[in-house]
């Protein structure tokens, strides 16, 4: 596939700027850059989504016609996106067939052939469950291979993946990458987009870099290391785990949350801990390990079965999240789009929904202060460098990554007591990772009670003051300073609380 100039600006802003690009058969070609960089843009106008302002694609010689989704897919292009398109109540298979090419000679859909295509599609990747199998009741990497074996049933020669490890475990992404290495192998082309760095040098024969919409840096495999990426995409270097500081935490005084003997169904076993006032955090371990329901039970998003929870010494007991966020609970969901985000309003609005700060007093009456909102406004995109052309601008309009950071800011100068987030940084590149760090930090420091989830294990030893691991609802250890580390987290998050051994993986 040859990509030669393409242009896509949006109401006077460039997205993406005179972009050239090959994208080879067998290879895995890694696509990179900052949040708001342009890399969805560009995949956008592959899969005929978006039309570019100029510019042309070119697919074994022909020009591709833009503007149709048709017109991609009969090129042989696909699309597996982050928010997986399935319909959870469907079969992998009934998915699989979604969409697929009219074949008969009356323009139906052949779907004997087309089941026969798809099975021996998941067959050929290793699909080992039955097809038949809800998609509902699949883990998210069964549902990835499942999205990558309805592209092959159709024959695509280049699949583009969005973020494909981001809900993955370890193990998982190692599993997704052999099936990605093995399509390479047989003459696929893949465009891997992703913010995970070491997976894009270990898996990618091909970068490149995208920054304010231009292609800033291309290199072939081994040409390029973490640092020369980091600084490709944000300009400018990191800290890593070993550059941060440690800090003593006094944990002698009431804990700002409390939690005792917390129970819901076979999620969450009986967990008890406490945050103190100063420290960050963290709840590490596998993907269902229970901490994202642990979080809810906290947000009072669900209620717990059993146990209970105390708030700066006095008991706390929410019966839904508005109670919680009104003694000062609020979680920062993974599912950011879904459940925490207000497409249709602006970016001020979604910062400034949380912040008591904006209210005015009128006779006794709360008023909105628009002026004292916009400025707080304004602050938060300049500390977090949220990317919008303003603050009046429809948050939907901003790239996933920014939208997170939009939704991160939304807290940070609320008055909450305790504050919750899962998955801080998915979706996000490495230097909006470290601002939100900083802000966390900084955070939790001010006196906030802070309560991270992450399965990335760098972030942790990065962020994090304490980590307690879970595995199956339980917690199996607990970490501090410079004993966060990777090999000590997995050690755990595979520990068998019953036998007091750990398991091997
Ligand atoms: N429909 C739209 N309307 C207005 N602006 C848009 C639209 N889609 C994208 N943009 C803008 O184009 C720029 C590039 O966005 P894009 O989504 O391509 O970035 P990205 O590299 O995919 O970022 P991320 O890593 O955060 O997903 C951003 O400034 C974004 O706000």
């Amino acid at each position: 596939m040859q990509i030669r100039g393409l242009t896509k600006s949006f109401a006077g802003e460039v997205a993406l700027w005179e972009a050239d690009l090959d994208v080879e058969r067998s290879h895995v070609h890694g696509l990179v850059g900052a949040n708001g960089a342009g890399k969805s843009t560009l995949i956008r106008c592959l899969a005929g989504v978006t039309v570019a302002d100029r510019g042309e694609i070119r697919i074994d010689g022909e020009e591709l016609r833009q503007g149709s989704p048709q017109a991609s897919e009969h090129a042989g292009l696909a699309f597996i996106h982050q928010e997986l398109n399935v319909i959870p109540h469907f079969s992998a298979l009934q998915n699989m067939l979604l969409g697929a090419p009219k074949v008969t000679r009356f323009g139906l859909i052949d779907w004997k052939r087309s089941s026969v295509q798809a099975r021996a599609a998941a067959e050929r990747i290793g699909i080992h469950f039955p097809l038949e199998t809800r998609v509902s009741e699949l883990t998210v990497a069964e549902r990835w291979l499942v999205m990558i074996a309805k592209a092959i049933s159709r024959n695509a020669s280049m699949i583009a993946m969005d973020e494909p490890t981001a809900s993955l475990s370890g193990q998982e992404s190692e599993q997704l990458f052999s099936v990605i290495r093995d399509l390479a192998a047989n003459g696929v082309a893949i465009l891997y987009v992703s913010h995970r760095l070491e997976e894009v040098l270990d898996l990618c024969d091909r970068i490149t870099v995208l920054r304010d919409g231009r292609i800033v840096d291309e290199a072939m495999r081994g040409h390029l290391d973490k640092k020369g990426l980091v600084r490709a995409i944000i300009g400018h270097d990191i800290r890593s785990p070993e550059d941060r500081e440690h800090i003593t935490v006094d944990r002698t005084g009431t804990p700002i949350l409390s939690v005792r003997d917390v129970a819901w169904k076979q999620a969450v076993k009986g967990v008890s801990f406490d945050v103190y006032d100063g420290e960050v955090l963290a709840l590490g371990g596998l993907i269902g390990a229970g901490r994202t329901e642990l979080a809810h039970l906290i947000a009072g998003v669900r209620r717990p079965d059993s146990g209970r929870f105390e708030l700066d010494g006095a008991p706390y007991s929410p019966s839904d999240e508005a109670g919680a966020i009104g003694a000062g609970v609020a979680l920062v969901p993974e599912e950011r789009r879904a459940q925490g985000l207000m497409l249709q309003r602006s970016v001020g609005y979604n910062i400034n929904i949380a912040s008591l700060d904006n209210l005015r007093y009128v006779a006794g009456l709360p008023f909105l202060s628009a002026a004292k909102g916009r400025r707080q406004a304004e602050r938060m995109v300049k500390r977090l460098s949220i990317k919008t052309p303003g603050t009046a601008t429809r948050i939907a309009s901003l790239s996933g990554g920014n939208q997170q950071k939009a939704l991160i800011a939304r807290w940070l100068n609320s008055g909450i007591r305790l504050l919750i987030l899962d998955e801080p940084s998915r979706g996000v590149d490495v230097g909006a990772r470290e601002e939100i760090h900083d802000a966390i930090r900084e955070l939790a420091r001010s006196g906030v009670g802070i309560v991270v989830i992450s399965s990335d294990v760098e972030e942790l030893a990065i962020l994090a003051d304490r980590v307690l691991v879970m595995r199956e609802g339980r917690i199996t250890g607990e970490l501090t300073g410079s004993d966060i580390t990777e090999p000590n987290i997995i050690e755990l998050s595979y520990h068998d609380v019953d036998s007091g051994k750990g398991e091997t993986a």
